[in-house]
């Protein structure tokens, strides 16, 4: 039989951080990928026994997918989907790639104290003008791609909406928690339609990943 009539559902995942995790979990959970892949640049493979069809793409790009039912599911950090404000179903939390998406500054005062216009760096323009937005603290945000902890060092801005793991690059950059906004671990999101129109396959697959993320825990 083809792949293609085998295939039950296609799955985005996040390239990088994440990626790593996500496949460990999926082998957990039985889906095993082609080997071939290792090293290779291709963006899809099946697994072995031909019943997922995964695709790789960028974190922010799972949403995408999915919302568009290109993918019938995906695995994604909780903060990219909070920044998305996508409309997809959340049915499991996996509990990898365990972070916080928190407002850090060189001290306290520097976001408290502020009197005027509040300087935010960050990768993460909607969550962090959400909660400020929240906090009635007026806000400009200065959007950046990636080592937002040098905004502070160097003047840029007065703190930081970014994730913290374990402190490291704040500690190491002068930089310290001054408010935890929310936790974030990797989602198994999916599709509205195919959620009802793959109603078995999806409930296969979130059994198979919910034992493999208790195992893991
Ligand atoms: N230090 C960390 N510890 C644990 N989880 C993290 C950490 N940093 C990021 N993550 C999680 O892993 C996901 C992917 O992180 P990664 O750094 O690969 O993304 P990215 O930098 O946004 O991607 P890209 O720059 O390729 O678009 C994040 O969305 C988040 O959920
Ligand atoms: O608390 P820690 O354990 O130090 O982890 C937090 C760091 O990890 C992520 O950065 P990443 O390495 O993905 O680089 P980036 O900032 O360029 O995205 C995040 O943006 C923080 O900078």
């Amino acid at each position: 039989m083809e792949r293609e009539e085998l295939t039950k559902l296609t799955i985005a995942l996040a390239k990088g951080r994440m990626q790593e995790e996500a496949q460990r979990l999926l082998l957990r959970a039985g889906i095993e990928l082609d080997e071939t892949l290792n090293g290779s640049r291709r963006l899809t493979a099946y697994d072995r026994r031909g019943r997922y069809r995964l695709v790789f793409v960028k974190p922010a790009d799972v949403p995408v997918y999915v919302e568009h039912g290109i993918a019938d599911c995906g695995i994604v950090g909780r903060d990219v989907l909070m920044e998305a404000e996508a409309d997809v179903l959340q049915p499991l939390d996996l509990g990898i790639n365990r972070c916080r998406i928190a407002v850090a500054a060189k001290g306290p005062d520097d976001v408290t104290r502020n009197l005027g216009m509040l300087r935010v760096a960050t990768k993460y323009p909607r969550i962090a003008a959400a909660h400020f937005g929240r906090r009635g603290i007026p806000v400009e945000i200065i959007e950046l791609a990636g080592s937002v902890e040098l905004a502070p060092v160097l003047g840029l801005s007065d703190c930081i909406v970014d994730l913290v793991e374990t402190g490291r690059t704040l500690a190491e950059n002068g930089l310290q928690v001054v408010e935890v906004i929310a936790e974030s671990t990797g989602r198994l999101v999916a599709n509205r339609a195919s959620y009802q129109l793959k109603a078995e396959a999806m409930a296969e697959l979130i059994a198979a990943l919910g034992r493999a993320s208790e195992r893991e825990g």
